[in-house]
């Protein structure tokens, strides 16, 4: 189990590092359109489980979609707190 604050911490260290195999590396890589996809996608994938499915499944989507969201924030280079302050 993660944090949001320390899955991005790590998200950041891999971002940095880059190790191999890396799969947010990769998704770094690929760039802001790209993983703007993921996260439209794991949005839409949320949606979806917590209308039809339970709510384990719904509390994975929404999981990958805060990853997919992590990601997008490092590939723009925003932080944490210039999330925090617009909450
Ligand atoms: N929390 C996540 C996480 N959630 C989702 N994903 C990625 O997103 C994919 C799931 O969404 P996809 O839709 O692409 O894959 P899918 O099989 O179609 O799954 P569904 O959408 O059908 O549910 C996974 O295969 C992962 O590649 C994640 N990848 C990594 N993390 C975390 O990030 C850390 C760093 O990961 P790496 O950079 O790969 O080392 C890991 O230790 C994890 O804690």
């Amino acid at each position: 189990m993660k944090t949001f604050e320390e899955l991005f911490a790590e998200l950041s260290d891999k971002a940095r590092t880059r190790p191999a195999g890396s799969g947010t590396v990769a998704a770094l890589d690929a760039g802001v359109h790209a993983i703007g996809k993921k996260v439209v996608e794991e949005a839409a994938e949320s949606w979806m489980a917590a209308e039809h499915e339970s709510n384990e499944r719904a509390a994975e989507e929404i999981s990958q979609l805060l990853y997919h969201v992590q990601v997008l924030m490092i590939a723009k280079g925003i932080g944490l707190d210039e999330v925090y302050k617009h909450l």
